[in-house]
């Protein structure tokens, strides 16, 4: 029985760095030769990165990807790699954009992966099945691809497939089967949700019983915008048994053998037709790379963990690369010692160290002198960069010259913050972190250019409820390993305030957060309509007292940061409603 020593790279490209993007390709394809492999495996549209939405539409942007594409080939022969074979996602396109006056039935852009052998591109499949539900839109960009690409390395039949491929039964996966593969190549650019790894390793299993054969799926790492890549790519055989999986959120070189089995006849070029697609057969079995020496490879199987450590590392990820990718020196935000801002300092902290956050304490004449304490504890156990700046001279200096009250005098107080943290920002050049959670953002609890300015919000798919218990897993992870906690136990401990008139309190103006959010749970994540939550037990007036809240804060919520998607329905791309709509199920 053949054995192949495969590389799985779960790597973290950056969208439209093309260059930058095909070094990473070649640095690890140079470690995964250095580590014996056979076969190097990159993510989906890893030349691009992903997605890259209407970047698709550009034809200097297609015609770059394939210019890299070819550069690349070239490169990793001339780097002396290249008798180690590379699949690698790209841009491809054999026609028009779908959008264009000249736009070609079955022809157009597509989401391709090449297989990298000796200075060429060997062989080039086209993603089948287009996700287009979600955060997906690739009905929109793509033509899907008809064609099951077979290679036959070092004796075994090795399929190509993308991504969506795999999430959907039928199509590829079954064809594989048709052509008696042993080994199916999956490469993703799947974004993390909690929950989702649960639902993965199940998936890739179905998917292995489907194809009868090994599966090796490669996801990609990272952040881009609202998204976050978590990586954990895994190999498994066709029982279903997991062989190796590589660890979330981090760059990860997952080196297996794999025994598979011999591949049959046929061979080069013959053609069937199955199901939907044909099946195309490519030989490059006669120069493969010397097998491996030494000890077997062994990946080695990274256990799931906690959903609180999963969601933490999550948003540290996102905004670190956020920060990162779009080049800003610093983060800023404002300190007010209540949960949410304290929560974010300290993701901030993780995602950039101390010297790269500012928080700024802004008093105004309704803030408590714990709150003032909370915020320069907070300081004081991360290390960050701590400022005070009174508002009331600012406000007062509105006041005199205007005539306000109510409302109108608490949301100046958010405003004035908001106008020095954008000052500091314009000033010092860091980005402004604004800190809303998902409770808020749903039911419209935050003042419009006011505290919810910022260019990105570490939890704004965060739930309130959710918020807490991350606050505490922080602290006592710390604790465990023996740091200090970076929350003020008074922050987690007090009840919610915005602090913008005399004794204010949350639970004023909402529902307490552990009976508000199951509430919104099901209405935002779950699309329930009344009905639907009043006959999972909740309380009619609370259910229409929360859905009236909802659906008037949608044009907030247009305006609002992007900020990362832990949830399967974001704000954002995954809920997406018309501002202007008299459609209410509330009475
Ligand atoms: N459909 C629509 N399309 C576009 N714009 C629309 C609109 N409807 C109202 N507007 C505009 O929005 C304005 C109302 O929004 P806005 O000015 O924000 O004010 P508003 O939502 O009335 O008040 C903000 C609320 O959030 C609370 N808050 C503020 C700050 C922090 C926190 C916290 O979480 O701790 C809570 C505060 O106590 C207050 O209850 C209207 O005056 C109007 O200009
Ligand atoms: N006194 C303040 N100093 C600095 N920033 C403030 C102050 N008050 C409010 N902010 C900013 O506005 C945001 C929203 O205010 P809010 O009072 O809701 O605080 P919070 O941190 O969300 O905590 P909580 O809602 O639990 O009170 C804060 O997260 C903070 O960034
Ligand atoms: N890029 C894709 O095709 C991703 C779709 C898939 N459902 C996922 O989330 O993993």
């Amino acid at each position: 029985m053949p054995t192949l020593r495969l590389a799985l790279c779960q790597v973290n490209p950056t969208v439209g760095d093309l260059v930058g993007n095909a070094d990473l390709v070649r640095r690890w394809t140079r470690q995964a030769a250095e580590a014996g492999a056979q076969l190097a495996l990159f993510p989906e549209l890893m030349l691009t990165g992903y997605p890259v939405e209407d970047l698709v539409f550009r034809r200097s942007f297609v015609a770059a990807s394939k210019a890299a594409l070819e550069q690349l080939a070239t490169d990793l022969a001339a780097d002396g790699l290249g008798d180690l074979p590379v699949l690698v996602g790209y841009l491809d396109a054999d026609g028009p954009p779908q959008v264009s006056a000249d736009a070609q039935p079955g022809r157009g852009a597509r989401n391709a992966a090449a297989l990298l052998h000796r200075g060429t591109v060997v062989g080039t499949y086209f993603k089948h099945h287009l996700p287009n539900y979600g955060v997906f839109d690739e009905d929109r960009y793509f033509v899907p691809g008809d064609t099951l690409l077979v290679v036959r390395i070092g004796g075994v039949d090795v399929a190509l497939t993308i991504c969506e491929d795999l999430w959907q039964a039928g199509g590829p996966f079954a064809v594989a089967r048709r052509a008696g593969v042993g080994l199916v190549l999956n490469i993703n650019g799947s974004p993390y949700e909690l929950n989702k790894d649960d639902i993965r390793l199940p998936l890739v299993r179905r998917r292995a019983a489907e194809a009868g054969a090994t599966i090796a799926y490669v996801n990609m790492v990272g952040g881009q915008d609202e998204l976050v890549y978590d990586g954990d790519s895994m190999i498994v055989d066709a029982t279903g048994a997991l062989l190796a999986r590589a660890p979330q959120f981090v760059e990860h070189l997952l080196v297996h053998d794999v025994d598979l089995p011999p591949a049959k006849e046929p061979v080069e070029g013959d053609e069937e037709i199955a199901d939907d697609m044909r099946i195309v057969h490519t030989k490059i079995s006669d120069i493969l790379p010397p097998a491996p020496t030494g000890a077997l490879a062994r990946g080695g199987i990274i256990e799931p963990v906690a959903d609180e450590a999963e969601v933490w590392q999550a948003l540290v990820l996102g905004l670190r690369d956020y920060v990162d990718k779009n080049r800003f020196p610093s983060v800023v935000l404002g300190l007010s010692g209540g949960i949410d801002s304290a929560v974010v300092a300290a993701l901030a902290v993780d995602a950039l160290g101390p010297d790269r956050v500012v928080g700024v304490s802004l008093p105004s004449q309704h803030s408590s002198a714990h709150s003032r304490a909370d915020a320069e504890e907070l300081a004081k156990r991360t290390g960050l960069d701590y400022r005070v700046e009174p508002i009331q001279p600012m406000v007062d200096a509105y006041l005199a010259n205007i005539s306000l009250s109510g409302v109108a005098v608490e949301n100046l107080q958010a405003r004035v913050r908001g106008v020095i943290l954008m000052a500091l920002s314009n000033q010092e050049g860091h980005l402004v972190l604004t800190t809303g959670n998902k409770s808020e953002l749903a039911v419209g609890y935050s003042t419009l250019y006011g505290d919810s300015v910022g260019g990105y919000n570490p939890v704004k798919d965060v739930w309130k409820t959710l918020i807490w218990r991350l606050a505490k897993w922080r602290n006592a992870d710390a604790t465990r390993r023996g740091e200090t906690p970076p929350i003020p136990e008074n922050s987690i401990g007090k009840p919610p305030s915005a602090e913008l008139s005399p004794g204010q309190l949350d639970s004023d103006s909402l529902p307490e957060y552990d009976v508000l959010d199951p509430i919104l749970i099901g209405y935002v994540d779950g699309d329930l309509g009344r009905d639907g939550l009043i006959a999972s037990g909740h309380d009619p007036a609370m259910v229409d007292k929360v859905l009236r809240m909802v659906d008037t804060a949608e044009y907030k919520r247009r305006q609002s940061a992007p900020g990362t998607k832990i949830s399967i329905k974001a704000f954002g791309r995954d809920r997406r409603l018309p501002i202007t709509n008299r459609w209410r199920e509330h009475g």
